[in-house]
């Protein structure tokens, strides 16, 4: 469970920033107060446009950005007060996740299992199952800096999921990897659900939402245009498509 109350994000603008940004502002606002919940067994995403406030939001949940103000539950763990407990039932995937390039791909996978102390039992288990699912034991004594973009991206979902986080936050999970690759990530966030757990995504992609999600808020500006469930979403439509039915509301709070 993840109970999102009333966040904000301010960010001090540089001198330099305030010019490229063209403005005499010392802050930017980049999440704006929003709250939402999202309920264990079922998948939330969160879709906006660029620099909606996506990025922002999924780092606060997972603990690497402090909110301005407001306050985070992850498993009704705060995680400003305890963010150590929390983060134990975390998994988080970005797109900036550092991987050390000098370093192979099953050495980062053991490294994190034995941070988060997986057994050795369920580490070579689940250590399988993800090489099954992501198709990574071609390349998984390569160092990651000899590998391509999407089998980084790989590498970081292994890891991700390694300790079993019984919460999911995949910030644009399937950016950068092949269809097949793809597809398979919609597999797992699946499977995650089956199995309880509580997942939150980003997409900008309204088809990959579609598949997958049953809860949805609308980001826009660093404000929550819409919130309901995919299906309320679908049968509210006034227009010919979900992607249309999306651009509308973008455009009425522009
Ligand atoms: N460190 C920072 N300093 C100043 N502004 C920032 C910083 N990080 C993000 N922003 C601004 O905050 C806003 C939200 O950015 P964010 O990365 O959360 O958007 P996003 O929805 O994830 O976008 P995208 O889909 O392009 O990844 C943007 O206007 C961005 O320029």
């Amino acid at each position: 469970m993840i109970q999102v109350q009333y966040i904000r994000k301010e960010f001090e603008l540089t001198k330099k920033q305030q010019k490229e940004n063209n403005t005499s502002e010392k802050v930017a606002v980049a999440v704006n107060d929003i709250s939402f919940e999202c309920k264990p067994g079922r998948i939330f995403s969160l879709l906006g446009p660029n620099g909606a406030g996506k990025t922002t939001t999924l780092r606060m949940l997972a603990g690497i950005l402090q909110p301005t103000s407001g306050s985070i539950q992850i498993n009704e763990i705060d995680i400003q007060k305890n963010p150590n407990e929390a983060k134990k039932d975390i998994g988080f995937l970005t797109g900036s996740t550092g991987l050390y390039e000098r370093l192979t791909a099953n050495e980062i996978i053991s490294y994190f299992a034995k941070l988060y102390g997986v057994s050795d039992q369920d580490f070579k288990q689940r250590k399988e199952h993800l090489y099954e699912l992501l198709g990574m034991h071609d390349f998984q004594d390569k160092r990651i800096g000899r590998l391509s973009t999407g089998m980084k991206q790989k590498v970081s979902i292994a890891r991700t999921m390694i300790h079993d986080p019984k919460v999911v936050i995949f910030d644009e999970p399937t950016s950068g990897l092949d269809v097949i690759t793809a597809e398979n990530i919609i597999k797992l966030i699946s499977d995650c659900k089956e199995q309880g757990k509580t997942v939150i995504f980003s997409s900008h992609i309204m088809s990959e939402v579609d598949l997958l999600c049953d809860d949805l808020a609308i980001i826009h500006k660093g404000n929550i245009v819409h919130s309901s469930t995919m299906e309320e979403y679908r049968n509210a439509m006034t227009t010919s498509s979900l992607t249309a039915e999306f651009i509308k509301i973008i455009n009425e709070n522009n």
